[in-house]
C-alpha cells in the first residue's frame, strides 16, 4: 500500500520554496517516502509595513507553526534567523542542515566595495543590525531604510537589475538568501564578519516538527540523518546569546559562532541604535556540545550586559 506523502510546510516567497525543496528531496531521499510541499502565508507576507514597526519576533514563524500543530503539514522549514528564540510548545527543531555562507554581502553599482562607495552614497537595508555596523564603519554613508523581498532590494540599486529604477547605490543582503536564489553574481564584496557579524542563525535553516514526529519513525530517522551538528552547535551558541538579552531578531545584535579544535567560538556585538558605538565581545569553550554552546551563549551575554549593552539599544537591564 503507497503510505501518504510527508507534507512539507513553506512560506511562498522564491527564496523560501528553494530552500524548502532542497531539505524536501534531502529528507525524502534519506527516508525513502514521497513528500509534498504545503504553502503558508504568514503574517510577514501579508503585512507590507516595516518589519521593526509590526514588531520582529516570529511574523514569519506563527502561520507555519499553527500549521504544523493542527496537522496540516509535518515539517515546517524556516530560515533559522527569522525563528524567535523561545521554543514553541509541541514543537521541535527536528534538524538543522549543514550551514552555508553566513556573511552579509554588498550588493553595489559599478562593482564598488563598502570602501569605494563614494561619501553620502545611498545604501539600501531594513536591518538595524546591519545599518549600525554600517554607520560604525562608514559614517558618511546615507543609510536608507528598505523591505521586499530579495529581486525587489536588488532593483533598487542603479544599473545592477535591467529594467529597475535604481534609486540607490548599494544593498546588503545576506550571501545564503542569494546563493540560494543563484544570485550571487550581484555581490560586488563578500563583508568581513570583522566589518560586520551575521544576525544570530544567518545561512542556517530549521526544519521544525512535533515533538513526538522526532522520537521515533521514519521521518525521525531522516531528520536524524539530515542534522549537521556544528551547525546545530554554532546555531545553538548564537540563539543563547540573543535569548539572554531577550532580544529578537530585529535588535541591532550580531553573532557569530565556529567550531573548531579548540571547541567552540562565539563573537558578538551589541550596537547602539545611531551605530555611535560598538561593544564586541568573544568566548571560547572546549566542550563540543549543545549544552556547552548554549552556556557560552549565556556566558557572552552576560558579559556583555555587565559591561552595559542594555543602555546601547532598547534591551531589558538584567
Ligand atoms: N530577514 C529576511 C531573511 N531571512 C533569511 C534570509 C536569507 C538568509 C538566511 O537564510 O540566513 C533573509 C534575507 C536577507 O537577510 O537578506
Amino acid at each position: 500500500m503507497a503510505q501518504s506523502p510527508v507534507l512539507i510546510g513553506t512560506r511562498g516567497s522564491a527564496l523560501a520554496v528553494t530552500q524548502t525543496t532542497t531539505v524536501a528531496e534531502a529528507l525524502s531521499g534519506l527516508g525513502g517516502f514521497d513528500v509534498e510541499l504545503v504553502r503558508v502565508r504568514t503574517e510577514g507576507d501579508i503585512n507590507r509595513a516595516a518589519l521593526s514597526q509590526i514588531g520582529g519576533t516570529g511574523v514569519f514563524v506563527a502561520a507555519l507553526r499553527d500549521s504544523l500543530l493542527r496537522g496540516d503539514c509535518d515539517v515546517a522549514v524556516h530560515s533559522l534567523k527569522d525563528l524567535p528564540t523561545s521554543p514553541a510548545d509541541g514543537l521541535v527543531l527536528g534538524a538543522i542542515p549543514e550551514r552555508v555562507d553566513v556573511r552579509d554581502v554588498l550588493c553595489a553599482r559599478d562593482g564598488l566595495t563598502l570602501a569605494q562607495l563614494p561619501a553620502g552614497a545611498k545604501i539600501g537595508t531594513g536591518s538595524p543590525r546591519r545599518a549600525a555596523q554600517l554607520r560604525a564603519a562608514r559614517p558618511d554613508l546615507e543609510i536608507v531604510d528598505i523591505r521586499g523581498n530579495v529581486d525587489t532590494r536588488l532593483g533598487r540599486v542603479a544599473g545592477l537589475v535591467e529594467g529597475a529604477p535604481g534609486d540607490l547605490d548599494a544593498v546588503v543582503l545576506a550571501a545564503a538568501g542569494l546563493a540560494r536564489l543563484g544570485r550571487l553574481n550581484m555581490v560586488t564584496e563578500f563583508i568581513d564578519p570583522a566589518v560586520m557579524l551575521p544576525a544570530p542563525g544567518q545561512g542556517a535553516l530549521a526544519v521544525e516538527c512535533r515533538t513526538a514526529d522526532a522520537a521515533e519513525g521514519q521521518l525521525a530517522a531522516a531528520l536524524a540523518a539530515y542534522d549537521h551538528l556544528d551547525s546545530r552547535l554554532t546555531v545553538a551558541a548564537e540563539r543563547a546569546m540573543l535569548g539572554r538579552l531577550e532580544a529578537g531578531c530585529t535588535a541591532p545584535v550580531g553573532a557569530l559562532a565556529s567550531v573548531g579544535a579548540d571547541g567552540i567560538t562565539l563573537e558578538a556585538v551589541v550596537c547602539s541604535d545611531d551605530g555611535t558605538r560598538l561593544m564586541r565581545r568573544t568566548g571560547v569553550v572546549s566542550e563540543r556540545n549543545e549544552d556547552a554552546a548554549r552556556a557560552l551563549g549565556v556566558q557572552v551575554a552576560e558579559e556583555l550586559l555587565a559591561a552595559g549593552a542594555a543602555q546601547l539599544t532598547d534591551l531589558p537591564a538584567s
